[in-house]
């Protein structure tokens, strides 16, 4: 046959990433011409070197950064991030080329180049082998049968960029890539996990958002609420960026959706530890990025209303926050990863735990077995070299199935066993063995699973994705000035475990928020108690604890015991179109203005009485906060009301059968009140006091909290009545804000298996920047030559 490529013996070499796969006699389409030369295909690189006396130019393309290859002649492919590497002036005359598209990597984290690479070999079978088999090693796991990748789409998240994201970045990568997939758009908040729970997905081979982090909780969750989970477990997960902190993404290096494109194309993956998180109300969610409590959950969930600044408004609302630190008291218990005593997790946990078994990252992971499969890989590569009637080495139906349902079971289940029968509140001696607490005033506590939590945040540059542990980053007690840098840096090898930043890896832990909240610092110094039940181990200079009554600057705000999970926080641009990662019924624009001009009417006239509803005020409720515990927030407490009118004037809302009304303290608590379940009347918090009035409906009665001491709205009020919290105590679970209470987290150590890039080396997770590059024209003067079926390269 003419032109058939010369096959050279496998065996002949000893090294895996050197074991040959192909070689013929290939032009390379250049600026220069076209040069001949001879290609190469190595199972990790694609070799061209020139023969020509003249000189001996060479072009290595690793197989990180390839991610297809098509008939096209040169050019053919240019889109937006497509450079065009050949020279597309050189007449094309026939239809024996092909070309060949890489990922660069780009100086100084900008946007990674892709280039394209022409070639011209001897025959038109040639080159569909040379596609084919260049798709086989550019993705070797899976076959282009095999693949279909279910791409959820969130039209709204971070810049609402995610469509045009798809269409002129993804969409082409997935064309060239040969990556069959298909497109959900999402209709709502809540729709992806609806799907992922409800739908048949057993006709795909991953799940992948075009999104944020929050769009791929949603879809775990829903995951991971399926009666056939097990089924489902090793059903790959996948993001695209196109959010506002995408802090996943970054921790996998593929913080340009260009990158993660190329990364769904190529199909590795790697294990993801889950954190479950039981909340006070017994509902679990599960999250793979951060609980996050205090400072930064308030950042997050405040600046909701500032979607419109894309990722900045976490910049700029975090700066106000900081100028601002919130003090919040409350109990951090833990089960540390490394005991003390014996060096590593001790069986004594697991023990407790009722028998179960963490594996370690070593051993039983899905990671191992991925690489357990990999070696049956190998075997695959290993067998007799491509011949051209039999041109592709293809995985078997039965490999493929090996990959996707590995017969070793998992090692977890999904159910929480460290913190399962720990009853809270704790109680002296109520914890289990080497469980340690800490005592707060914080300002904030992280719980991390990857060492970014956006773009722009390192969080614990300790983190791995799958060490089976939970990082806790907490700080207590400290000045602004002391957490700035923490919270500015780019790097946090400054600032962990001193200048009070601690960082402990621990299995699970459990955080009792005592609901109070100041913003003085306590006097109180750090300590650590290893167990409760240890007076000894007691500060007498501790902070407040949900026992403090008298502290001078700790005040209940917290509404406990509220379980919806539907809030909106209103902030100082109320009355924007705005969107919430997870309110699900909109607010009415009209409640949202008239509460905002009713306020400042309020203000401006410092009445302290009520507006035009004709309503009676609330009572300030006789221990009221003292104005100097929110320093500049208040000067003067003032009242707002909203009546059923403002809610029944708005047509797409039920008329509400109640009046309510309640008091504010401030404008930045105007800022961060939230509200839940605005669907249903009036439903509406502010400051620490809360009174709900239904004078229109049968057995109407009154629901007042004060001191933090919540009721529950009376049975009678419709749809469960208000639901409301003051965000004083949200906790933030990969972005999604949660009720106020004691909350128990455990990690469920390589749960999932997420697509990340060949080029990620998990060890540097927190560097950036290890896509490799494509080294193109380097010039190296030196002879190559041939004997027999070894071609050899001497450099001069
Ligand atoms: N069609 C939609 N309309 C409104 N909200 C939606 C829609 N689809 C999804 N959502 C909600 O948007 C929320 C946030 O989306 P997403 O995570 O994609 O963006 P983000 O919050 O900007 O990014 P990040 O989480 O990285 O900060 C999701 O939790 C989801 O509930």
């Amino acid at each position: 046959m003419p032109g058939a490529p010369e096959l050279i013996d496998v065996m002949a070499f000893s090294n895996d990433d050197n074991l040959l796969m192909m070689r013929s006699t290939a032009s390379l389409y250049s600026s220069q011409g076209l040069l001949s030369g001879m290609l190469t295909l190595y199972r990790n690189r694609l070799l061209w070197s020139e023969v020509s006396s003249r000189s001996s130019n060479m072009l290595t393309i690793s197989m990180d950064v390839m991610f297809g290859a098509t008939l096209s002649p040169p050019g053919k492919f240019k889109f937006k991030s497509f450079e065009t590497a050949s020279a597309t002036n050189l007449s094309i005359e026939s239809s024996t080329h092909f070309t060949v598209y890489t990922i660069m990597a780009h100086e100084g984290g900008k946007r990674p180049l892709c280039d394209t690479w022409s070639f011209k070999v001897e025959s038109e079978e040639e080159s569909a082998m040379w596609v084919e088999l260049l798709h086989c090693a550019i993705r070797p796991k899976l076959a282009e049968e095999d693949i279909n990748v279910l791409v959820f789409l969130n039209p709204v998240s971070g810049k609402r960029k995610a469509t045009k994201v798809f269409e002129t970045i993804v969409k082409p990568i997935f064309d060239i890539g040969c990556t069959p997939y298909t497109l959900k758009v999402t209709e709502s908040p809540g729709f992806a996990t609806e799907f992922a729970e409800k739908e048949d997905l057993s006709s795909f081979s991953s799940v992948v958002v075009v999104s944020g982090d929050g769009l791929l909780h949603e879809v775990l969750n829903g995951l991971l609420r399926r009666t056939d989970w097990p089924k489902y477990k090793s059903l790959p997960l996948g993001v695209i960026p196109a959010g506002t902190g995408n802090g996943l993404a970054k921790s996998l290096d593929i913080i340009w959706p260009e990158q993660a494109a190329v990364a769904v194309v190529k199909a590795d993956v790697r294990a993801l530890d889950i954190m479950s998180a039981t909340l006070a109300s017994g509902l679990t969610k599960y999250c793979f990025l951060s609980m996050t409590w205090g400072l930064l959950a308030d950042i997050d969930i405040e600046s909701e209303t500032m979607r419109w600044a894309g990722s900045a408004r976490l910049d700029l609302y975090g700066t106000v926050r900081l100028m601002n630190l919130r003090y919040y008291g409350g109990r951090l218990h833990y089960l540390p990863a490394v005991d003390s005593e014996d060096n590593e997790f001790g069986a004594a946990q697991r023990q407790d735990a009722g028998g179960f078994v963490q594996p370690s990252s070593n051993n039983s992971s899905i990671l191992n077995m991925l690489d357990r499969t990999n070696q049956g890989l190998d075997d695959a590569w290993g067998l007799p070299p491509p011949s051209f009637s039999s041109p592709l080495v293809r995985h078997s139906p039965k490999l493929m199935q090996n990959y996707l349902t590995p017969n070793i079971q998992p090692a977890v289940t999904l159910h929480p066993t460290l913190t399962a029968g720990i009853q809270l509140p704790i109680t002296e001696g109520s914890l289990p063995p080497r469980w340690k607490t800490i005592e707060g005033p914080f300002v904030q506590v992280i719980a991390t699973n990857v060492p970014w939590l956006s773009t722009d945040f390192l969080a614990c540059q300790n983190a791995r994705i799958s060490d089976s542990t939970i990082d806790l980053v907490y700080s207590r007690n400290v000045s602004k000035w002391q957490i700035m840098p923490y919270m500015a840096s780019s790097t946090k090898d400054n600032y962990m475990n001193k200048d009070g930043v601690e960082n402990i890896k621990a299995r699970a832990f459990i955080l009792e928020p005592t609901g109070l909240r100041t913003t003085s610092r306590s006097e109180s110094s750090h300590r650590e108690i290893q167990n409760l039940d240890q007076p000894a181990a007691k500060d007498t200079n501790s902070s407040n604890t949900s026992n403090d009554k008298g502290s001078s600057t700790m005040r209940p705000l917290s509404v406990p015991g509220f379980n919806s999970l539907r809030i909106k926080t209103i902030g100082k641009v109320i009355g924007r179109s705005t969107r919430s990662s997870s309110l699900q019924a909109p607010v009415p624009a009209r409640v949202r203005s008239e509460v905002y001009s009713s306020y400042h009417q309020q203000t401006a006239g410092r009445t302290g009485g009520l507006l035009a509803q004709g309503l009676t005020p609330p009572p300030m409720a006789p221990d009221s906060l003292s104005d100097n515990q929110f320093r500049r927030d208040t000067e003067s407490p003032v009242e707002i009301s909203v009546s059923p009118k403002m809610v029944g004037d708005n047509k797409a809302v039920p008329r509400p059968p109640a009046q309510a009304a309640f008091s504010l303290r401030s404008e930045t608590e105007l800022a961060s009140m939230a509200i839940m379940d605005v669907a249903t009347p009036s439903a509406t918090a502010g400051g620490n006091k809360l009174n709900i009035t239904h004078s229109t409906v049968p057995g109407a009665s009154q629901v007042t909290t004060a001191n933090g001491r919540a009721a529950e709205a009376p049975a009678e009020y419709p749809a469960g009545g208000c639901k409301l919290v003051g965000n004083h105590g949200i906790v933030d679970l990969d972005g999604e804000a949660v009720e106020l209470g004691p909350i128990k987290i455990e990690c469920l150590a390589n749960l999932v298996s997420i697509i990340s890039p060949p080029w990620l080396d998990e060890s540097q997770a927190a560097k950036v920047g290890t896509l490799p590059k494509t080294k193109a024209f380097e010039p190296i003067k030196g002879s190559l030559s041939r004997e027999g079926s070894v071609l050899s390269f001497t450099n001069i």
